[in-house]
């Protein structure tokens, strides 16, 4: 049987190094492409790569994945800062390239996934909830992919099924102080040296609370979401956003 033939970019990073080590390690994924920033992207075709694993930074991704699409190159995404407007762009882009695939995983561990699943359960049966986010203090964004993602599916979920608006009394506060509001839900952001990539979701009750926490304490905790996402990313043409859809969790 033949090998998919897989690229990463941004092969350098945090995230990319260990991407590149598992691609390497898999038995039916050969690793055809390994680029950093100011690399060739004509690399990739030349490289005959079928899947992209695009790990570099919002400020590149867009352009990465305008490429992959013009060239037919599936994409397994995990660079965060997907505005609205930027899945619009990707939705054009796709929309001339039916055939290709692009999976944006806001989390590729199946952890995290079972975290915004837990708390999309959860989040009706409270009249409270705040996000908070925990990471390295190099992280370029905030708040995180995830945290927003959680957020948005939190509030989706309360939305279906009526839920009031959370109490808060507030009535002064400094700036930052209740956290960025992500559809009406508080997110707060911490940066500490020391910390990977953590997240709490707090939901409070009248007499109780339940916290749902997840916790990455290594880049490993990523890797079998990113090759489950190659391997499924070339069977399913157009966007999917979550890995939770290639782990059957909807
Ligand atoms: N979805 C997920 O599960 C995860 C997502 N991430 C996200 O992945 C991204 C990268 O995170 P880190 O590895 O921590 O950052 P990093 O800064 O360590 O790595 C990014 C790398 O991409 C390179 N790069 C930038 N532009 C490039 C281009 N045009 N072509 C090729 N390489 C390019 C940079 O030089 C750098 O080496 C971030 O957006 C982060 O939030 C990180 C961990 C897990
Ligand atoms: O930058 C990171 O490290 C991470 N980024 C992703 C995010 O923004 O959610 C995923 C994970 O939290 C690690």
């Amino acid at each position: 049987m033949s090998k998919l033939r897989v690229a990463v970019l941004g092969a350098k990073g945090r995230i990319g190094s260990e991407a590149v080590r598992a691609v390497e390690a898999a038995e039916d994924l050969e690793l055809v492409a390994a680029l950093g920033r100011g690399d060739d992207l004509e690399t990739l075709t030349a490289s005959g790569a079928q899947v992209a694993v695009e790990l570099t930074t919002p400020d590149s991704v867009m352009d990465n994945l305008d490429f992959c699409l013009r060239h037919g190159i599936h994409a397994v995404v995990g660079t965060t800062g997907w505005t609205d407007e930027r899945l619009t762009r990707l939705k054009a882009l796709l929309a001339d390239s039916p055939q290709t695939g692009v999976l944006i995983a806001p989390n590729f561990s199946i952890g995290a996934v079972l975290t915004m699943k837990f708390a999309q359960i959860a989040a009706p049966y409270f009249e409270s909830v705040e996000v908070i986010e925990l990471h390295h203090p190099n992280k370029v964004d905030a708040p995180s992919g995830t945290a927003t993602r959680t957020a948005q599916l939190i509030a989706e979920a309360r939305a279906r099924a009526g839920s009031a608006p959370a109490p808060d009394a507030t009535a002064t506060a400094l700036d930052g102080a209740r956290g960025a509001s992500v559809d009406g839900i508080p997110v707060h952001a911490v940066r500490l040296r020391g910390l990977l990539a953590h997240q709490e979701v707090l939901l409070g009750a009248e007499g109780e609370t339940l916290t749902v926490r997840h916790d990455s304490l290594h880049h490993s905790s990523f890797m079998p979401g990113i090759l489950l996402g190659a391997r499924r990313v070339v069977t399913t043409p157009g966007l999917t956003f979550g890995l939770e859809h290639f782990l059957d969790l909807n």
